[in-house]
């Protein structure tokens, strides 16, 4: 537009001042913050006799997505607040529109408010949701505060019963995309009602305005094009056809231009402008030229009459100032225009189609025009926050990334993202999925509880602890865990161990790091009935009670889901203090709310910092940032892509150092939502990096990479899977703290795999029955005082092996090597083999079963994982059940050198591992899994090395 450089042609001579001589308003379709700023668009309310203004999110998709206009308050934003790309979107649009009220305020003032409006339009996602347009509504008008305001809402069949409500209340509104006479006459009758409601209340009907905005154009391109088609087509009608180019659009507003005119004849009518109603004038919208073979001014020149508005595009305006006619046009030969739709009907344009693609095309191009806006504003916003956010590059084969665009664009499409946030359950499958999302919003949660944590915070730190020992299983250690190997000791603050395991020497060694008359501990369990923390919790206290005496409890904080067990027996024991999670969270989801965020505030973990990065991930995954820009989509789509149309299942993390133990945590993220029914994702952790030809055609790689450190040797070995083809996700974190923001990546992208793999993302039915298998056990044991006798199907030596009838029929032989060599033998392209080990899991063991794993995958080149148990069992196991059937698991269990007891209980921490290990290979079994369970007697050391060499052999 030239509108700045332009001067207006002076007095009466200028047409577009001229118009108000017909009772005409122009009013401008455009806005742009610096026009606003540098005088432009005063100069043309003073030049030109502009008398208001309208937006779309085309015109903000102009203003904002292009140029640097906008720069400055971006960063202002940005420095001051965390924001998604939708309020950052918001702020600026509703500025602009607040100071271009100020420009038209002195207009409205001098029309008694029939002019100087400028018109703010609802978000167009909402063009077919009538409950959300009026909320959206209501929140502008709020927000903007400008008695010349006009809200901008679709005239759909949605919008309608909006329009009434808004009015109803008060509201100024320019009901917009009106195409047909019959949806404008829905909108006539909706803006009548709604004053009629406010008259019957005894409200005032004055001060109202209202537009509707009949698109013109548009009209015309669609017929046109019907017409020439038919035309080129040789149609018998063609002198007929070619007699309406250009000539349908004009004549469809002419008519609703006279049914605006018998409307406001009516006495019904006349009752509300006697009681000080204004008419809802007709505004025409889409009145640029589209085809060049029309005058550049048809759409003004053609439909000037009284009482309307025509809100011109900018080049438009200036064409129409530099050579525009005026004259009483809309009511000239109104029966030619008759004659017209006559004609149109007569030779089958189809008008009625035409409008409803029109306002079809409309909704959805307002809404690809929002995305691109949004688009771009999460494009500068990432820009400007450079390195507070963690960012993400794809390496992937041409056909995933083929596939991963469609989809993301099929996301984008349906505005899935949306209802995710939306909490609409049909996103997976459409069982009770909504109620366990308040993950979304836990950390603007525990943002608002911040005091009460940093009090708690600094009682500890006072107190003077040396240790923390937290208990508890899965969800309520993995995420305090990743903490403690990530950030270490605080300084002032005391050391966080996490103990997930009920093996006793594991437990005994726990016991000796700890100082028990300066140790907090942390008994964490959501459920609160959870096996392992109770009878955890029961050691430890009976432990310490011994050095605490009748302050033991002051010494202990629980933190459980209201009304649990846990809860009962903290409040019994006289714990510290009991802290609440949300029985809308899932244990794996929960590492943001007080499971992770009570165990970071006592080992000294900045709150505020921490949490203010997990923010950032969480307004980067909003449902107002497109799914391509979207990290958390993409992350998601990448995986549930590449596992449901290229078998790539087996998510590898590669890890840099510092942050390593994040796999652990991830694991169970993505097995436990994923891994059901037959589908999932295998995560595939710790699994040290090899050569691209060891890696079959199942993996994605998923690379964790803190920059600040020296990655050489990660980065080595994943540009050689780039170079071989390889899919390769690579997430940049720039500090160790961003791990905060990745806890929500991965919470999210986990989601939106799960709604592409089809399943609900938020049960773990075989985490389930594993537990009940258990619990049978150890009630047997209770009442017998021994668990119930089972039979090894061969054993040598220190070796006894166990199996289902159907695993040891496959495995027949009396060896350990022909065993394993059967058990092996089973293991195809595409398997993964599980190494379970019920065993301390303590570095000289981590080392052996990582050995193990690298000779199993190098010799058959498939995906392993090397687990301790029962930890896997709150985690992977799921998978391992539930999900595909690929999975040849070998479970290893051994006598305990030393038991320990468990207070109160007739059974022994021994018994409990044992009975889940039982429990755990019953459920394997019992879901047809490949499974085999060796178990080593005597000395531990000789066994496994005597296993791990066999298990070479075997290979
Ligand atoms: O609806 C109003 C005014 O109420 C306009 O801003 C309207 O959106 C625009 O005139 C049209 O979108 C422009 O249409 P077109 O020139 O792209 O066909
Ligand atoms: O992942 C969750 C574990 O199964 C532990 O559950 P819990 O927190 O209810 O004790």
């Amino acid at each position: 537009m030239n509108v700045v450089q332009k001067t207006g042609v002076q007095g009466a001579a200028n047409p577009l001042k001229a118009l108000e001589q017909f009772g005409q308003s122009p009013w401008l379709d455009f806005i742009q913050r610096s026009y606003t700023e540098n005088g432009s668009l005063k100069k043309l309310v003073d030049e030109d006799g502009l008398k208001g203004v309208t937006s779309n999110p085309a015109i903000f998709q102009k203003a904002m997505g292009q140029g640097t206009d906008y720069d400055p308050q971006y960063k202002d934003i940005l420095a001051h607040r965390i924001v998604d790309a939708g309020t950052l979107y918001e702020t600026m649009a509703i500025d602009d529109i607040k100071a271009a009220t100020k420009v038209l305020f002195p207009v409205y003032e001098a029309t008694k408010g029939l002019d100087g409006y400028v018109s703010l339009e609802v978000s167009p996602y909402l063009a077919r949701d009538t409950h959300g347009t009026v909320e959206e509504a209501r929140r502008l008008w709020k927000a903007v505060d400008a008695k010349n305001l006009m809200i901008k809402i679709p005239g759909t069949d949605e919008g309608a019963p909006a329009v009434r409500t808004v009015i109803s209340e008060g509201l100024s509104i320019n009901v917009t995309l009106l195409f047909s006479i019959d949806a404008y006459k829905k909108v006539l009758e909706a803006y009548i009602a709604g004053l009629e409601d406010r008259h019957a209340k005894g409200l005032p009907v004055s001060g109202i305005a209202s537009v509707a905005s009949f698109f013109v154009s548009r009209i015309d391109g669609k017929i046109d094009k019907k017409i020439d088609d038919r035309v080129a087509a040789g149609d018998k009608d063609a002198a007929a056809l070619k007699a309406l180019r250009g000539k349908v659009a004009i004549a469809n507003a002419k008519v609703a231009y006279q049914h605006w005119l018998e409307v406001t004849k009516s006495a019904r009518w006349q009752k509300l402008a006697a009681a000080g109603a204004q008419t809802q004038r007709l505004l025409w919208a889409s009145t640029g030229t589209k085809d060049k073979t029309f005058s550049d001014v048809l759409y003004v020149e053609e439909l000037i009459g009284p009482d309307t508005v025509n809100t011109i595009p900018p080049a438009t305006f200036d064409a129409f100032r530099d050579h525009g006619k005026v004259r009483a046009s809309l009511t000239e030969d109104v029966e030619g225009a008759r004659h017209v739709m006559a004609e149109a009907k007569r030779l089958g344009l189809d008008l009625d189609g035409v409008t409803t693609t029109l306002v079809n095309e409309g909704v959805s191009s307002f809404a690809d025009a929002f995305d691109d806006l949004l688009g771009s504003v999460a494009t500068k916003q990432n820009a400007l926050l450079g390195h507070a956010l963690t960012t993400t590059t794809l390496n992937l084969p041409a056909d995933i990334d083929a596939a991963v665009k469609a989809s993301l664009d099929t996301w984008r499409k349906d505005g899935t993202v949306r209802r995710l946030w939306a909490r609409d359950a049909t996103v997976w499958t459409g069982k009770d999925e909504s109620k366990w999302l308040k993950w979304l919003d836990i950390v603007e949660d525990r943002l608002a509880d911040l005091p009460a944590l940093e009090a708690f915070q600094a009682e500890v730190k006072q107190k003077g602890f040396k240790d923390i020992l937290l208990l508890g299983m899965g969800g309520s250690s993995l995420g305090p865990e990743v903490l403690a190997e990530t950030f270490g000791k605080h300084d002032g603050f005391p050391h966080l161990y996490v103990l997930d395991s009920t093996d006793p020497q594991q437990i005994k060694a726990f016991e000796k790091k700890v100082d028990l008359a300066h140790t907090l501990f942390i008994v964490s369990s959501k459920s609160g009935g959870t096996l392992e923390p109770n009878i955890l919790k029961a050691y430890f206290f009976d432990a310490a009670k011994k050095v605490l005496g009748d302050k033991v409890g002051s010494h202990f904080v629980a933190v459980t889901d209201p009304g649990s067990h846990m809860e009962e027996v903290a409040k019994k024991d006289g714990f510290w203090k009991i802290f609440y999670g949300d029985k809308q969270i899932g244990g794996r989801y929960s590492v943001l709310s007080n499971f992770g965020i009570v165990p970071a505030a006592a080992s000294g973990v900045p709150l505020k910092l921490f949490l203010d990065s997990a923010l950032r991930g969480v307004k980067a995954s909003a449902a107002s940032v497109p799914p391509a820009l979207n990290p958390g989509v993409v992350l998601g789509t990448v995986l549930g892509v590449a596992a449901t149309q290229f078998g790539r299942d087996k998510v590898t993390f590669v890890t840099s150092h510092p942050i390593s133990d994040m796999g652990a945590w991830m694991e169970q993220l993505l097995a436990e939502s994923t891994g059901k029914i037959g589908r999932g994702l295998i995560p595939i952790d710790d699994e040290t990096l090899g050569a691209p030809a060891l890696y079959g055609k199942d993996r994605v790689f998923a690379y964790l990479r803190l920059d600040t450190d020296a990655c050489s040797e990660e980065d080595e070995a994943v540009k050689a899977l780039v170079a071989a083809g390889e899919p390769v996700v690579t997430i940049h974190l720039q500090d160790k703290r961003q791990i905060a923001q990745e806890f929500f990546h991965w919470e999210f992208a986990t989601a939106v795999a799960g709604s592409i793999l089809g399943i609900d993302a938020f049960d773990q039915p075989d985490v389930e029955a594993s537990k009940i298998e258990t619990k049978k056990l150890t009630t047997a044991y209770n009442e017998t005082g021994k668990l119930p006798p089972e039979t090894p199907f061969a054993t040598d030596g220190a070796f006894s092996f166990f199996a289902d009838a159907t695993n040891a029929a496959a495995l027949k032989g009396d060896s350990l090597a022909a065993i394993l060599k059967a058990h092996f033998g089973r293991v195809k392209a595409g398997d993964y083999v599980g190494l379970l080990a019920y065993i301390e899991r303590d570095n000289a063991h981590r080392a052996w079963i990582q050995r193990t794993r690298l000779a199993i995958r190098d010799a058959l080149k498939v995906a392993t994982a090397a687990e301790f148990g029962p930890r896997f069992l709150h985690s992977t196991g799921q998978a391992y059940k539930g999900g595909p059937n690929s999975g040849v698991f070998l479970q290893i269990t051994a006598d305990d050198a030393a038991d320990l007891p468990v207070p109160g209980e007739k059974f022994t921490f021994g018994v409990v591992k044992a009975a889940q290990a039982r429990g755990d290979f019953d459920v394997l079994a019992e879901r047809g899994r490949r499974a085999l369970r060796v178990h080593i007697s005597g000395d531990l050391k000789s066994g496994l090395q005597a296993l791990g060499q066999a298990i070479t052999a075997a290979l």
